[in-house]
């Protein structure tokens, strides 16, 4: 008997909601969600909420921004509809995979060399100006990268001259240098109001800043920014599976029950594939090693890893990233374990080269079944030949396109987990493999 529960289902995957509801055995709370002409989300929920222990199903996929403000306003208008507790159920986690600053082997953000400079080889790591340091040479007495803004100022001074300003650039000088004497530090002392000996000058005006090549000039933490955006929205607590990152629950100064699919992927291994004992088990990158790693373990099977020699960070470099078996697969059925399929790139080039190497079948067991855009042609003309995923994202049109592909339910994990945290009891049963 559950009371006092509410489960608001949005728009991204109604079925799943229904299954949830049955399990629990409650109907979905009514909500109006809609459109203005302009395009802003609506949402009405129309029935009250006051005092309620609520739930809001809402997964990732399709159209993933709509669906996330959909969210958030839903859970504001419960929080302001005087709800006791808000759980944001999200099966499939909008930008889990964004949560960190984009990282590429070539090296951090700033300092990735891909314009002219790495052509030419002379790329260094030097800060610029440089950190001055003892015994340095200094050809006009100026410390260091001093010498370049001297440089800069000496231009600047042109130009003014150029354009009739009357302004004469004073090099800038460092007290902490080996020669430096009481006249010049003296000559250095900060005068008020941006006078310089005494008298008013344009120091305001700085050289315009050039970004060297590779800068990035922002770059957005949006698995930050969806946190916070769902705490300050008035989420108590978030229920999802299967994070790309799980440290991304560090994130959040509020409990995230982060749920494993690969118990439901590990039961399909069991039930549906013939003499899995003989089989390997593959993960199709390094970073999702561990996942796979937990399946071949509880199931006590051999282990293999695809290396992706380059880390992509855009489309094109993922196709043309080069891929290297670690391990085994020769005349054995290889099964690809990962968290989520996207453009179905990464499983579809792992399956080439398992079956290069002598793989007899190809499964693909995955939790997240994103696949968008031409994915499932792409899986359709592929080496695989079985995928498996959740219907944490709705597969509906998928299986109808995909002979391949198959589908497990987590509907009932996620009742569970909702039935269990609206009595306070513990949901670790769930986290099992
Ligand atoms: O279907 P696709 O479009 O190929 O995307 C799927 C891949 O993307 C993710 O990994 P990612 O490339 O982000 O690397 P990581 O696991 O090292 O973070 C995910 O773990 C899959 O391996």
């Amino acid at each position: 008997m559950v009371r006092n529960l509410v489960v608001l289902g949005g728009s991204s995957h109604p079925k799943l909601t229904e299954t949830i509801c049955n399990q629990l055995g409650i109907p979905p709370a009514n909500i109006l969600l809609s459109k203005f002409a302009v395009g802003e989300t609506r949402v009405e929920i129309q029935e009250s909420v006051r005092g309620k222990d609520v739930f809001v199903i809402q997964s990732g996929g399709g159209k993933v921004n709509d669906h996330l403000m959909e969210l958030l306003i839903t859970i504001s208008a419960c929080r302001t509809a005087s709800a006791k507790r808000i759980t944001a159920v999200l099966p499939l986690f909008p930008y889990s995979r964004q949560s960190d600053i984009p990282y590429n082997k070539a090296g951090a953000p700033l300092a990735k060399a891909s314009g002219h400079r790495s052509r030419q080889g002379t790329y260094t790591f030097d800060s610029r100006p440089q950190t001055p340091h003892p015994g340095q040479p200094e050809s006009t007495g100026l410390a260091n990268g001093a010498q370049n803004l001297h440089h800069q100022l000496g231009r600047l001074k042109t130009e003014d001259q150029r354009n009739g300003v009357s302004f004469e650039a004073q090099p800038p000088r460092r007290t902490d240098t080996l020669d430096s004497t009481k006249s010049d530090k003296s000559q250095d002392s900060p005068k008020p109001n941006g006078l310089v000996n005494g008298t008013s000058k344009s120091t305001s005006r700085m050289p315009a800043f050039q970004p060297q090549p590779g800068y990035k000039q922002w770059v957005a933490q949006a698995g930050t920014l969806v946190a916070d955006l769902l705490t300050c929205a008035g989420a108590d607590h978030v229920i999802t599976m299967d994070l790309h990152d799980p440290q991304y629950q560090g994130f959040f100064d509020i409990p995230v029950d982060n749920l494993y699919g690969h118990t439901l992927l590990r039961k399909y291994i069991q039930h549906n594939i013939p003499n899995y004992q003989q089989a390997v088990i593959v993960s199709p990158d390094a970073g999702g090693a561990k996942r796979a790693t937990a399946v071949a373990d509880a199931l006590g099977m051999p282990f293999a890893l695809i290396h992706k020699e380059r880390r992509p960070t855009q489309i094109t470099d993922r196709q043309n990233a080069t891929m290297m078996l670690v391990g085994e697969v020769g005349n054995r059925t290889a099964i690809l374990i990962d968290d989520l399929a996207d453009t179905a790139n990464t499983i579809t080039r792992a399956a080439k080269l398992l079956k290069k190497e002598g793989a007899t079948q190809v499964y693909a067991l995955v939790t997240h079944g994103i696949l968008s855009g031409d994915a499932i042609d792409r899986i359709n003309k592929s080496a695989l030949d079985k995928v498996v995923v959740t219907n944490t994202v709705d597969q509906t049109e998928h299986l109808r396109e995909c002979p391949k592909l198959a589908q497990l339910e987590v509907g009932n994990v996620f009742a569970e987990a909702i039935r269990r945290v609206h009595h306070g009891e513990s949901i670790s049963v769930l986290f099992e493999v």
